[in-house]
């Protein structure tokens, strides 16, 4: 026994032979063992629309985009506390093969009540956009407000409190956990930075309760275990697997001081990398308030086709590439391969002008998940058809043709300021 009657119980969050470097494990001091529970059983009322069948909808490669998704009003939903508001948007691959992703809208407006949660299938970074998220892990508390994000690994377990309708979004990993980026030729400071990631102190409660609820996600589906105590009963802990938050005002931002536009990786707050060398599972990727003063370019997201998936969240304020249309609490997602960019305002707008200095986003918080993996959507996220935004191919219908090979200096022509135009070539002679 250990000492003041304490039980010891490991945590693995890799495999015991992972390499030194990379194995993560903590021990847990506690009142009970994990392991005193009744049977599992499949989770009473469903489990609403948390799912990872990913081949339920026909495969549709349109450009995306939902209008901020509904946050159960109480009077009208009852009490919907966080496991309850768990949808599930898109996602591909199989908790069983250990291998894909999958990205949730949470909203609720009432507190988990003698309830613990815990994901056996992977880790969840998640995206709190409106009211703050009180969480109990059994490694101590964690207060996450919107503009920070915390990270809930497999298997730890969690409660979560709110103080009135809260949203947010969830993108879950079944790979492998986020790390930071490397940072190559940027050196040893950047981006975000170890020292800003906060992880909790133990925090325990000595709590019998008649019918405590253990709910585990697992191989997609909601069980439910019975015991008669709090499962927040770690007195101690110690190791290297635990729960973090961090707030994104810390993330330095680093960007180009000439002339093009940094491809967004630059902007990596944490990566679930795959197997192959360098392609993500999922990357968070954060567009924050920051100077933009790059000379002789088009500043906003140019038009692109990527070959990894491109999920996008609104925290708050509006996204420089559609100041309309885009709101917080909504999503859009550009499939892989599919074009996207600028709408036609933000092109007009931005191909004109004179380029100073200029704050760029300021007020403002968008995000990306950014996957290598092609993303099927849920019945969910097509069902509430008022939520998918049918217009969305609209914002980029004006875009006009400029294209005219008898004048070089199109925008000049037609007006706009010297600076925009791009850099003139050295001719080969
Ligand atoms: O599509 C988007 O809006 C995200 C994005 C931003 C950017 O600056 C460059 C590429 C990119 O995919
Ligand atoms: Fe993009």
């Amino acid at each position: 026994m250990c000492p003041y009657g304490l039980y010891a119980e490991q945590l693995s969050g890799t495999a015991f032979t992972a390499p030194r470097d990379q194995n993560q494990r903590s021990w847990l001091y506690r009142i009970r063992p994990a392991v005193l529970h009744c049977p599992w059983k499949k989770a009473a009322g469903g489990q609403g629309n948390l799912t990872n069948k990913f081949d339920e909808t026909e495969p549709d490669p349109s450009q995306l985009r939902w209008h901020p998704f509904d946050i159960p009003a109480k009077g009208q939903a009852g009490d919907i506390d966080f496991v309850q508001g768990v949808n599930t948007l898109c996602g591909a691959g199989d908790p069983k093969a250990r291998h894909g992703a999958a990205i949730h809208i949470f909203a609720c407006n009432s507190s988990m009540r003698n309830k613990a949660f815990y994901n056996s299938d992977g880790d969840f970074l998640i995206v709190p956009q409106q009211g703050t998220l009180y969480i109990t892990t059994e490694f101590g508390k964690m207060v996450v407000e919107p503009n920070e994000i915390c990270v809930i690994q497999q298997g730890i377990r969690f409660n979560v409190a709110v103080e009135g309708e809260t949203r947010g979004y969830m993108m879950e990993v079944y790979d492998a956990h986020f790390k930071l980026p490397d940072l190559g030729p940027i050196g040893a400071n950047g981006l975000a930075n170890p020292r800003d990631f906060m992880t909790p102190q133990a925090w325990y409660e000595d709590r019998d309760v008649k019918d405590y609820e253990i709910l585990s996600k697992y191989q997609g589906a909601l069980f439910s275990a019975k015991q008669d105590h709090s499962p927040f009963d770690v007195v101690a802990w110690h190791g290297n697997y635990a729960p973090y938050k961090y707030n994104l005002k810390n993330f330095m931002v680093i960007n180009t001081v000439s002339f093009d536009h940094c491809d967004p990786c630059i902007f990596t707050v944490l990566t679930c990398q795959s197997m192959r060398p360098g392609v993500a599972i999922a990357d968070f990727v954060i567009f924050p308030p920051r100077w933009g003063v790059a000379d002789k370019t088009f500043r906003p997201p140019y038009y692109h086709r990527n070959c990894m998936s491109e999920f996008m969240g609104l925290i708050h304020g509006n996204y420089e590439a559609k100041e309309e249309g885009f709101r917080p609490g909504g999503a859009t997602l550009h499939s892989m391969m599919t074009p996207h960019g600028p709408d036609a305002d933000c092109f007009e707008k931005c191909s004109r002008g004179k380029l100073q200095p200029q704050r760029v986003a300021e007020g403002t918080m968008a995000f990306m998940f950014e996957s290598c993996l092609s993303m099927a959507v849920t019945p969910w996220a097509v069902k509430h058809s008022e939520k998918v935004d049918e217009e969305y191919y609209k914002c980029w219908q004006p875009l006009k043709k400029h294209f005219n090979p008898k004048c070089k200096d199109v925008c000049e022509a037609n007006g706009a300021s010297k600076d925009v135009l791009p850099p003139k070539r050295a001719r080969k002679k």
